[in-house]
């Protein structure tokens, strides 16, 4: 059971959960309402920056005492994938909490219930008298789920975000089932691969060499191998999924239309196929690229690609956008302390799958942190029946209680 301000706190999360903030659509308007008053019911500092027109970008601030000191950033993004209701238990958007207590909703692990539980812990520690000494300063930003080009990417780049003197972020992590909360260094950098093959076209029955089609299927050939490969490091427990490539096949696009589908007595001349590329931060490029030209799509079996990145690999310094995770680390060192200190449990850190915008922190040279405070929770990003429990998002809130007391107190000498 809980205290009444412990209910609050849940609907609030309710409230923000039952915004539509689903691709392709997302109102941005509708939560950037509800964000604003509930930062200044607290008696934070907020405002709305549109870089782009109908993406609000909310930027809200807890000036510290020492406001010359670099200062702690705090960032969730709004917007969430689409969810097809007929496959939820609940309707995605309606924010049903059950008998025991979980909250279904599309957002409530990805990411919407961490930028609630970062304001309901700033509303308990104001509440509590205590004092930063660094700026906390807390980000809502839109369009992460579509790579953040109209969001943290010009976030990072404005006159707003250098103002800020951020020295350290917190950005969303993923769900953990065991009880120790997972903690991300980096991501793996997202890629898009389009390979597309020519060739002779002819007839349905004829048997003749170097076709498109052909081509394209010794691409997509040689890619399962290597697919397969990387694949089994992970199933043999030698490699984190997150420390190997990924290459999965995302589209086909090949066929003569007609009226009724596909003419199906003509091979075709051109086909393409597109593949979703990760890579851990510190591929050698040069190698995957030799891979590409010599094996998987040769020009000369009339094949050409293209490799498009989709973000920052590098920071302002050339380095690859890994966070230290050691005691070089102040910033570290004082957020492992913390949850320890909340009675949290961490686990090794790790590097992320996917991708989230603490790419684009990192890039600023900016040590940055991906961590969801949800601990026994399935990992359900967009996923069906996405949900958290009550219980578990209350504990996260106490975690970053002790988190961000902790970190806007590092003393000065440190960092
Ligand atoms: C091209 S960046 C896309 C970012 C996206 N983030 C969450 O899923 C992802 O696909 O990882
Ligand atoms: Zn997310
Ligand atoms: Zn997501």
């Amino acid at each position: 059971s809980f205290t009444p301000q412990q209910e609050e706190q849940i609907e609030r999360l309710q409230r923000y959960l039952r915004i539509r903030t689903a691709h392709p659509d997302p109102d941005y308007a509708a939560a950037a309402d509800f964000l604003l008053e509930e930062a200044r019911s607290i008696g934070l500092h907020a405002l709305a920056i549109e870089f782009v027109p109908g993406k609000p970008l909310l930027l809200i601030s807890w000036p510290g005492s020492d406001p010359s000191l670099p200062s702690l950033l705090l960032n969730s993004h709004i917007d969430s994938v689409p969810a097809e209701p007929s496959r939820w238990l609940h309707p995605p958007f309606a924010a049903i909490r059950d008998a025991a207590g979980r909250i279904f909703a599309r957002g409530a692990q990805d990411d919407k219930s961490i930028a609630v539980q970062y304001l309901e812990a700033l509303r308990n520690l104001k509440a509590a008298g205590f004092v930063p000494a660094r700026s906390v300063h807390i980000s809502l930003v839109p369009d992460e789920e579509i790579g953040g080009a109209d969001g943290a990417a010009r976030f990072v780049a404005s006159e707003q975000f250098r103002a800020l003197n951020v020295g350290f972020v917190l950005d969303e992590g993923q769900a953990s089932p065991t009880d120790e909360f997972r903690v991300f260094y980096a991501d793996r950098s997202p890629w898009s691969l389009i390979v597309r093959a020519v060739g002779a076209p002819g007839h349905g029955s004829r048997m003749f060499d170097g076709g498109a089609m052909e081509n394209l299927m010794d691409c997509v050939q040689a890619i399962a191998r290597f697919r397969e490969s990387q694949f089994d490091q992970v199933k043999s427990g030698s490699k984190a999924a997150s420390e190997v490539i990924s290459v999965n096949p995302v589209y086909m696009k090949a066929g003569t239309p007609s009226p009724t589908g596909f003419v199906m007595n003509m091979q075709p001349s051109e086909a393409e196929v597109g593949f979703d590329v990760r890579l851990p931060p510190t591929t050698d490029l040069s190698v995957l690229k030799r891979r590409i030209d010599e094996e998987w799509a040769p020009n000369i079996k009339n094949m050409t690609y293209q490799l498009i990145l989709k973000g920052p690999i590098r920071d302002n310094k050339g380095r690859p956008l890994v966070t230290p995770t050691d005691e070089s680390n102040p910033w570290w060192s004082a957020f492992k302390q913390a949850v320890l200190a909340s009675g949290g449990k961490l686990a090794k850190p790790e590097i992320l799958s996917s991708t989230t915008d603490a790419r684009f922190m990192r890039q600023m040279g900016i040590p940055s942190l991906g961590f969801s405070p949800m601990a026994n929770t399935p990992i359900l990003l967009h996923d069906h029946n996405e949900f958290l429990m009550d219980s578990v998002f209350l504990k996260g809130i106490k975690v970053y209680e002790h988190v961000i007391s902790a970190l806007s107190s590092l003393p000065e000498t440190s960092a």
